[in-house]
């Protein structure tokens, strides 16, 4: 038996940076949603005790330092599993782009092997287990349009982000989020939060008014050590979008359309020069 689990990008419409809390971690505020850009999980039980990891992007580890395979040893722990499963991980998110493709990785084995060995832990319960595995894998396992808090374990289901086109456009080059979080000097934040706003907005279904609100605190840190992103977005902005941000912790700077023909323009115009640019659709939209 073969079971194939999909697994979202996602991405920040805002990013608020409270404080720095006591643990080094940071207390967050975020607005997130799905896109229709997936890798995609295939799972097949084995008889011997082991889990076995394969991807088609090679530079990937396939041991103990993939987050498949933390979140498939800590389930198996928590359960007492002593059987095994091998997963092949088709990725399609580009890696290490703030785009979550590790995290959403690590949810899908967790929303699976729950069905797959039908072991009934309840959302909270698959939620424990991926806060362990990183800050956004708890997101990842409810998906679609949330708001996120404390480390990012706190999730709260927001209505369906009104209806748009979004470009995902990623230039040639990775970031740490390790890196980019040690950088921070949260005093020094001239970011005005916005998360709440852009929640609202959503529950109101105001398109306009969640565009004019898209932000995201970690731009000032990414931009200073990457100057070339702030180039982009102000590119992106020309373009006539109706809002545009970055991702997470970078690179990918999003932007946001409901116009058919402008978005496929925006698209066209940065593929000259953005190694990867993506045109979407959100997972689940009003
Ligand atoms: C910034 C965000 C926004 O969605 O996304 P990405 O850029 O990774 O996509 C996330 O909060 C990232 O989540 P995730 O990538 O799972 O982070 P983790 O592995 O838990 O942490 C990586 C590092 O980021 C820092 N970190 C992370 C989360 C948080 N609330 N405070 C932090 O300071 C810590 O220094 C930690 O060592
Ligand atoms: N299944 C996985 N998919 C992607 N990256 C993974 C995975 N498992 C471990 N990683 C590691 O996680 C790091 C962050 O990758 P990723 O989750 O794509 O970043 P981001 O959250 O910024 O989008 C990379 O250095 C990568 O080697």
């Amino acid at each position: 038996m073969e079971w194939i689990e999909r697994a979202p990008a996602k991405i920040n419409l805002a990013l608020d940076v409270l404080y720095k809390r006591d643990d080094y971690y940071h207390e967050l505020e975020m607005v997130m949603a799905s896109v229709d850009l997936a890798d995609h999980l295939t799972f097949t039980p084995l008889e011997e005790d082991e889990i076995r990891i394969y991807t088609n992007k090679v530079f990937l580890p396939v041991d103990t330092r993939n987050h498949v395979y933390q979140a498939v040893k800590l389930l198996k722990d928590r359960c007492g599993i002593k059987k095994g499963i091998k997963i092949e991980i088709d990725k399609k998110i580009p890696v290490a782009a703030g785009l979550g493709g590790g995290s959403t990785d690590a949810a899908a084995a967790l929303r699976a092997l729950n069905k797959i060995w039908d072991l009934q832990l309840s959302v909270e319960e698959l939620i424990a287990i991926g806060n362990q595995v990183g800050s956004d894998v708890p997101y990842s396992i409810v998906g679609g349009t949330a708001f996120v808090s404390g480390r990012g374990e706190i999730v709260r289901k927001l209505r369906p982000m009104p209806s748009c086109w979004v470009i995902l456009a990623k230039p040639r080059l990775s970031v740490s989020t390790k890196t980019i979080f040690r950088l921070l000097a949260v005093e020094e934040l001239q970011h005005k939060p916005t998360s709440r706003i852009v929640a609202q907005a959503i529950e109101e279904g105001d398109y306009e008014r969640m565009c004019q609100n898209v932000g995201n605190a970690l731009e000032q840190v990414t931009f200073n050590k990457h100057p070339e992103l702030r180039k982009l977005k102000d590119r992106m902005e020309k373009y006539g979008l109706d809002g545009v941000t970055m991702s997470g912790s970078g690179p990918t700077i999003i932007g946001f359309s409901r116009n058919t023909s402008r978005i496929k323009r925006v698209y066209n115009s940065l593929r000259g020069f953005c190694e990867e640019v993506y045109m979407v659709r959100l997972l689940n939209e009003e």
